[in-house]
């Protein structure tokens, strides 16, 4: 089968949403349509309020459209299901459960030994880094091992897909910049197709192999890029820039070019 063929994983076909807020029909995104190749990273990257997180839940099963259709595998998405989960931002951490806990605990719907979910929690605090920390409790960590314990968790269930909603808005630039390469590198790995939402351009651009570009008034999308670079990227290269410089002008936050007030 081509490339252009392959069935799409996840598909929003016409979407619209509106919510009702204060007695007033809000429309929140207007004729959505795209799709996400299994195995591929694609970043939802625009303004506040433009309804991305919207489009997450959409895609999740926490909410419905009003019109249009969101497929999953081809099947109707009807309510949330285990092969997809969502990361956000605060980590989700479960406060008095230890590192390795908190990982065994996405497991524990899953008819597994007690040893076999050890032994599976294990194999992604390894592949993160936190096989020293796993009787450490989430107060003793840093933001960047909080986060980290998160992605374990999520990886650990071997999900189809993971949906992102700014999962690293809250970590200083370092910390921001190892767990980007820590994702890139895991979802290299274990081939999971990923969905980010993102107000971080650099991150989409590093991160993804396509990024919609969101309006807001009604939520829409108004560009597709393909980011054609290989992976690893350098975010100092030259190529970069010509993708920061599309993404910044589809946001007007480029200045005209300046016309010389002489000529050589
Ligand atoms: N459950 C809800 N009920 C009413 N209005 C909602 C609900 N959820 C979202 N909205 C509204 O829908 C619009 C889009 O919200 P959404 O959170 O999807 O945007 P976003 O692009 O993810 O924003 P941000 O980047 O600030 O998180 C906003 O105007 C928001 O107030």
């Amino acid at each position: 089968m081509s490339k252009e063929t392959v069935q799409p994983f996840v598909e929003l076909k016409q979407v619209n949403k509106y919510f009702d807020t204060e007695g007033k029909r809000n429309l929140v995104l207007g004729n959505i349509s795209f799709s996400v190749k299994k195995g591929e990273f694609v970043s939802l990257l625009g303004e506040s309020g433009c309804g991305k997180s919207t489009v997450l839940n959409l895609i999740g099963g926490f909410e419905k459209p009003t019109a249009g259709q969101v497929f999953l595998d081809g099947k109707p998405v009807q309510e949330p299901g285990r092969h997809c989960v969502m990361l956000f931002q605060d980590y989700g951490l479960l406060p008095w459960r230890s590192v390795l806990k908190n990982v065994e605990l996405g497991l524990e719907p899953i008819s597994l030994s007690p040893d076999d979910r050890r032994e599976r929690a294990m194999d992604y605090l390894r592949l993160v880094g936190l096989e020293e920390n796993i009787s450490q409790f989430p107060y003793e960590l840093s933001g960047g091992m909080k986060q980290r314990v998160a992605i374990a968790r999520a990886l650990a269930m071997r999900p189809e897909l993971i949906l992102m909603d700014e999962p690293f808005a809250a970590l200083d630039t370092f910390n921001r910049y190892y767990l980007q390469d820590e994702l890139r590198r895991l979802q290299e790995q274990e081939g999971t197709t990923i969905i980010l939402v993102t107000h971080d351009i650099d991150e989409a651009v590093y991160l993804s192999d396509r990024v919609l570009i969101m309006k807001t008034h009604p939520g829409r999308i108004n560009k597709r890029l393909h980011i054609e670079l290989s992976k690893p990227r350098d975010r100092s290269h030259g190529d970069f820039q010509y993708y920061r410089r599309i993404i910044f002008e589809a946001f007007q936050f480029t200045q005209p070019r300046q016309q010389p007030d002489f000529q050589i």
